[in-house]
Formats: structure tokens, C-alpha cells, sequence
């Protein structure tokens, strides 16, 4: 689709220049090549359209990576293409004189191709083949005038510097320190920058031409001419141009823009004020790309994420209107195709991808339907500025040729003055001097007078259109400020909502660490308890290993008591039975008894016929045995007593044992539940409530 006026994008075109010599004795290949159609150009007549065009690049890895442009020039594009169909002619031709304000502007690496892509003065009425884009716009501009105008349009001329963040006027006389100044419509302008009134493409080309020489430039390792600042050139245009219902009063500014190149101060090599000036041209640079990217990104609605920072530098102030402002704007970023300078191509095209987002809102400056009389009215204004212009244009020249011809000093070269001087003529030195003088003040009353209509017409330009934008202008702050202000509100309301969020979660996270703290606590309990229980049991198994032992004891001693009685019992029942018959005691196979016998009685056999020996030694056992019985009682007794002791005293220890196990059972039982509640109560923290399902 071919260019219309409604698209208010930013349009970005890319231009891949040839490879350099530099760069061809360094044998760089090229890795960055265009994937636009070749019949683009050839069927529409370089035709701008607004379908998008391709670009690709052979990273050092091999691998490829494409950028969508919106045109993208090869090293076999002429200036002519470039200039056609990235859109300038269109806005010169077209937009100028629909009151738009349009910008050209060249960004790109040091040595890219930017000055030889704008180009600088025009050197005729028509343009040659390596024009660029800046004569061609001038030339277009001029003929448009004669075609759309009658011939009857203001043109004024300003061009500015910005060199190590300083505005520098290229046209003014002396330097004067120059201020940015905004406009009620939100707008910039230089506040002391001359504005001269042009009447053809070669008024401009001379001011230029002049002003080229004040521009700063030095050879760098990567650009024998380097730019070594931003040059801001503008053409204010108004007229009054014939459409369909009548006369239309239209006022527009075309900028045109060639920027100082990005660099590595590595790669160019500068040092001292030219590592300086390259720093400062990169920190323009970078927070023109800052302004970029902000503008490029929008949120909901459509709104700006951040605000663009316009103010850090003089060059993104200036800019304003052309970026995101009122303007028609087509940004060229140039290129080197050689691997060697991969990066910085491949920044320069990322930063032109994200230009493409950048909406502008370009209003018309223009008056519809003037009346016949106020046409006729500006026309005769006009043709009078022109004619007093020219009229002053032709004294100068006048008096210059007669200085030229009396051989005076009006060759303003110093060195042509000395010449002049040495080889002066007939008239002699004093004569020229006079004459030089009177030419002097005549030039200079002629510049003043120049001014003063100068300043005279902008005043009246100025404020008629003031009174024409001022209630437009207004209305736009009103309507950005309410904008403002709905979302300073909507941003209030959003920080009270985090707010509330905050101190929810906080009070969340407090009644957390309580819980967490309390099952901790309880969980120290439990351990506690658990090692309580085990001493108990401890305690009640050792109980019950004493007990064990001194029943076995007690049985033990029961059983040498009884074994003790057993013999007794024999004793006495062998000495009774040797009492009553001691013939048994010769009874063969006795030997046993008689031995025991003689143990007891400690007597011979014989002695067990004496009966008073037997029933001395019966009494004697009878004694015996009962003194025997009455030890083994006192020593059951007393055995049994200290055993019912200690039974007494375990069945104490156990009592005691099972009230302490009952009391832990019951507080671990209360300490369980009160863990499952503080359980659950922290998964609800966490999850929210818990459902419990119950049947219907
Ligand atoms: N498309 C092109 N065709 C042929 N030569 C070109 C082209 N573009 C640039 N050149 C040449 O490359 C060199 C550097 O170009 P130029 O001075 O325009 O770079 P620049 O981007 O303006 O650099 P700087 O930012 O340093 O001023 C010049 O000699 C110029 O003639």
C-alpha cells in the first residue's frame, strides 16, 4: 500500500552502505544484506509503501536473524531511491503543505553513511546524482511553492549544533548563548537562534555552506570526516495554498537531522577532546534511544509505560516534537554491512525496530477557508518580504562587485583583504579605506534593517498564529493534565489496595510464627514427656527385676529351711529309732546308720547298748532340734518381715508409677489435639478454609 497521511507511525527505513576501503583492506565480508524485492522500485516509480521490507544478518555463530524495516536500501541504491521511498519527497511535496510537521532524521555508527545519505548544501536549482536528502528536500520544497503557492510561500532557514551538550546557532554571526523555551502546546524552540528568510534552494545552499565551515568535524580511524556533532537543520515554511473550497493558510517545519555517529572510542582511537566529544555524543545518543524505547512501549490503552526522558539531554528536548510529538517523522538508520562491525549495526537496527512502534501525533497547522481577503492580504505580505529581501540581497551584491571592481576589501577572505591591499590600484590606500568604510556601514545598516523587517514579519506571524493555537494549545494541556491526573488517582488507589495487601500479609505472617512458635513448644513438651515415660518404665522394670530376685531369694531361703528340717526329721527320727532299739545298730548292711550314729553321739557302737548314755543323748537331740526349730522360725520371721517390707514398698512405687502414666497419658492426649487444631488452623493459613464434607 502506498504511503497515505492518516499513518502517524514513526516510518524507519534502514540503508546498508558499500563496504569501505578500510574495511576492504581488512578483508571484512559482508554480513548484513537486503531481502527486499528488486521490482519494488522498478513498478512503482520508488513509489514509499508502507508494506514492510526484510534485512538480514549472519551473526558471527553462523546462525541468521532478520529485521523488519518499513524499506531497506542496498549498497546499489541511489540517493534518488532513498529519498523517494522512505518517504521524504512524499513529506515534502505532500505533508508540508497540509500544515504538518515533518523530520528526516540519519542516526547510526560513525562512518555509516549518515552525512552522505542527508547530504548538505544544494548547489543549484536542480539536484545531481549524489545529492542527498537535504538539497533534494530543498529543491522539491521550492518548486512545490512555485506549483501549490504561485511561488508565494516564507521560508526560513535555521540550523543549529549541539557539540558536547552545548546549542551552538551554525548561521549566527557571533556566538550567543542559546535556551530551549517550550510553547503552550507543550512544544520547543531555541530562544536567540536566527531564522533567515530563503528564497531558493541556493540561498540555503550558500547559509549552509557557511555554516558547514563552523560545524565541527575531524578524521577518526573510522571516518576521515567525522561529524562530531548533531546537526539540527529547520525549515519553517507558510503560505496559503488553493484546495477544493477555497484558500487554506498553512505554517510547517521541516527538520532535517544528521546525527553524530555512535562510536567505540577504541575503534576510531580518539583521545584527549576527541575521546570527549565522543563520549558526549554517545551519552546523547544513548538517552535518545532511552526516549525511543519509552515511546515505543505502551500498556493498556494504549498508555506509555514510562515517560520518555525528553529532559536529560538538549538533543531529545529538541527532538520532542519530531519523536512522539507533532510530527510526520521517517528516521533512516544507517549501516555498514562488514562483519567487523556486526555489533554495532545489529544495535542500530534493534534500535530502529523499536522506532517503528513509536506513534506520533501530527496535527495540521492550518486554516481552512480563509477569506479571499486575508490570502490576498498574506500573498502581498508575502511578495513584499520577498521583494524587499531580494532588493537587499541585490544592494549587497552590488556594493560588492563595485568594491570587487574598485578592487576594495569586500572579499571578506583574510587573506584575499592582505592581497587586495598590496595590489590596491590608482585610487590609493586611503581612498579604499574610505570606501571600504562606507561599504562597511552600508552592509551593516543593511543587515539591521534585514533584521528589523525580519523580526517585524515573525512578530506578526507570530502573533496571529499564537492567537490560533493558543486555545487548541490549551485545550491539549487541559486534557493532559486530566489524564494525569486520573492516573496520579488510579495510582493512589492502587497503593492504598498494596497497602492493605501488605499489612494483611503482614498480620498473616505474625499469627504464623505464633503458631509455628507454639507447636514448637508443644513438640518440646512431647519430647519431654516421652523421655519422662521412659525413666518410669525404667524405674518400674528395675522394680520389678529387685522384686523377682528377692522372691527367688525368699524361695531359696525356704528351701534350705525345709532341707534343713528334712535332716532334722531324719536326725531325730534315727535317734529315736537307735533309742528304742539299738540292736539295729548291729544289723548287717546298717554301716550307714552306725556311722551317723557315731557322728551324732560322737560315741562307739558299743557305747549304744547304755541306756543312760541313750536317753541322755535322746534329750540332748531333743534340745538340739528344738533349739534348731526356734532359729529357723525367728529366722523366717525375720525374713518375712523385711519381705513384706519391700513388697509394701514396691506395690508403694507401683501405685505411684501408674497415677504418674495415667497423669502423662491424659496430658498428651490434651497436647495431640491441641497440635492437630494448631495444625489445621496453619493449613488454613496457607490454603484457606477447610471444607469438611458432610453427607446430605
Ligand atoms: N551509500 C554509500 N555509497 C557510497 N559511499 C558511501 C555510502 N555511504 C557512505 N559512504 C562513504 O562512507 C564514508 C563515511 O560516510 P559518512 O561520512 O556519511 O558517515 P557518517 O555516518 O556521517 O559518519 P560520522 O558519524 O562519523 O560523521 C564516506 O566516505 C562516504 O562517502
Amino acid at each position: 500500500m502506498v504511503v497515505d497521511d492518516e499513518s502517524s507511525n514513526v516510518r524507519v527505513v534502514a540503508r546498508i552502505r558499500p563496504l569501505s576501503k578500510t574495511e576492504l583492506e581488512r578483508k571484512s565480508v559482508e554480513a548484513i544484506v537486503s531481502m527486499s524485492s528488486l521490482e519494488k522500485s522498478l513498478n512503482t516509480g520508488y513509489q514509499p509503501t508502507t508494506d514492510p521490507e526484510l534485512l538480514q544478518v549472519k551473526v558471527p555463530d553462523g546462525q541468521k536473524r532478520w529485521f523488519e524495516l518499513d524499506a531497506v536500501f542496498d549498497k546499489n541504491s541511489s540517493q534518488e531511491e532513498v529519498y523517494i521511498r522512505c518517504g521524504a519527497r512524499h513529506a515534502v511535496r505532500e505533508n508540508i503543505f497540509k500544515g504538518f510537521n515533518c523530520t528526516v532524521l540519519a542516526y547510526g555508527q560513525t562512518g555509516a553513511g549518515k552525512t552522505f545519505s542527508m547530504g548538505t548544501a544544494v548547489h543549484g536549482v536542480t539536484v545531481t546524482e549524489n545529492d542527498g536528502m537535504i538539497p533534494r528536500c530543498c529543491v522539491d520544497l521550492f518548486d512545490c511553492i512555485k506549483e501549490k503557492c504561485d511561488g508565494n510561500a516564507k521560508v526560513e532557514l535555521s540550523y543549529l549544533e549541539i557539540y558536547n551538550e552545548e546549542i551552538r546557532d551554525l548561521l549566527a554571526e557571533e556566538e550567543k548563548p542559546l535556551k530551549i523555551r517550550e510553547t503552550l502546546d507543550g512544544g520547543v524552540y531555541v530562544s536567540g537562534q536566527e531564522d533567515r528568510v530563503v528564497l531558493s534552494p541556493i540561498d540555503i545552499g550558500k547559509l549552509m555552506e557557511e555554516a558547514a565551515k563552523k560545524r565541527v568535524v575531524a578524521a577518526t580511524a573510522m571516518n576521515a570526516v567525522s561529524s562530531r556533532s548533531h546537526a539540527i537543520c529547520t525549515l519553517k515554511i507558510s503560505g496559503v495554498v488553493e484546495s477544493a473550497d477555497g484558500s487554506d493558510k498553512f505554517s510547517s517545519k521541516l527538520t532535517l537531522v544528521d546525527l553524530a555517529g555512535s562510536e567505540r572510542i577504541k575503534k576510531t582511537g580518539a583521545q584527549g577532546g576527541r575521546a570527549k566529544e565522543g563520549i558526549n555524543i554517545n551519552k546523547g545518543l544513548f538517552i535518545l534511544g532511552q526516549v525511543v524505547s519509552a515511546l515505543s512501549e505502551r500498556g493498556k490503552g494504549g498508555k506509555l509505560k514510562r515517560k520518555p526522558p525528553f529532559r536529560d539531554s538538549k538533543l531529545t528536548r529538541l527532538l520532542q516534537d519530531s519523536l512522539g510529538g507533532n510530527s510526520r517523522t521517517i528516521m533512516l538508520a544507517c549501516v555498514s554491512p562488514a562483519a567487523y562491525n556486526i555489533d554495532e549495526s545489529i544495535n542500530t537496527l534493534r534500535y530502529a525496530t523499536s522506532a517503528r512502534n513509536i506513534k506520533n501525533s501530527a496535527t495540521r497547522n492550518l486554516v481552512k477557508n480563509i477569506s479571499p481577503e486575508e490570502a490576498a492580504k498574506l500573498q502581498r505580505e508575502n511578495q513584499l518580504m520577498k521583494q524587499q529581501v531580494k532588493e537587499l540581497q541585490e544592494t549587497v551584491k552590488r556594493l560588492m562587485d563595485q568594491n570587487t571592481t574598485a578592487g576594495s576589501f569586500a572579499v571578506s577572505d583574510d587573506e584575499a583583504s592582505v592581497h587586495s591591499v598590496a595590489t590596491a590600484p590608482l585610487t590609493g590606500p586611503e581612498a579604499a579605506n574610505d570606501h571600504s568604510k562606507h561599504v562597511h556601514d552600508l552592509e551593516k545598516e543593511v543587515e539591521s534593517l534585514k533584521k528589523e523587517v525580519l523580526a517585524a514579519k515573525s512578530d506578526v506571524r507570530k502573533s496571529a498564529s499564537a492567537s490560533a493555537i493558543e486555545l487548541p494549545a490549551l485545550k491539549v494541556q487541559i486534557a493532559q493534565m486530566t489524564e494525569e491526573l486520573e492516573q496520579a488517582e488510579g495510582l493512589a488507589a492502587e497503593n492504598e489496595e498494596l497497602r492493605l495487601e501488605l499489612a494483611d500479609a503482614k498480620a498473616d505472617a505474625e499469627s504464623a510464627r505464633l503458631a509455628a512458635a507454639k507447636l514448637s513448644d508443644i513438640m518440646d513438651k512431647l519430647k519431654e514427656l516421652k523421655e519422662d515415660e521412659i525413666d518410669k518404665k525404667r524405674i518400674e522394670y528395675n522394680h520389678m527385676k529387685k522384686e523377682e530376685a528377692w522372691v527367688s531369694f525368699v524361695f531359696q531361703m525356704l528351701n534350705n529351711h525345709k532341707e534343713q528340717m528334712t535332716r532334722l526329721h531324719e536326725d531325730f527320727d534315727l535317734v529315736l529309732r537307735i533309742v528304742e532299739s539299738p540292736a539295729m545298730m548291729s544289723v548287717p548292711g546298717n554301716k550307714p546308720r552306725r556311722n551317723l550314729w557315731n557322728a551324732i553321739s560322737g560315741n562307739s557302737d558299743e557305747q549304744v547298748h547304755d541306756p543312760e548314755l541313750r536317753q541322755q543323748l535322746l534329750r540332748d537331740h531333743v534340745n538340739f532340734f528344738c533349739n534348731k526349730m526356734r532359729e529357723i522360725e525367728n529366722e523366717i520371721k525375720a525374713e518375712s518381715h523385711s519381705l513384706k517390707q519391700i513388697r509394701d514398698g514396691i506395690k508403694k512405687d507401683r501405685e505411684k508409677l501408674q497415677g504418674d502414666i495415667g497423669m502423662t497419658e491424659f496430658v498428651r492426649e490434651s497436647l495431640r489435639k491441641d497440635d492437630t487444631d494448631l495444625l489445621q488452623q496453619l493449613t488454613e493459613m496457607l490454603i484457606g478454609p477447610i471444607k469438611v464434607h458432610t453427607d446430605p
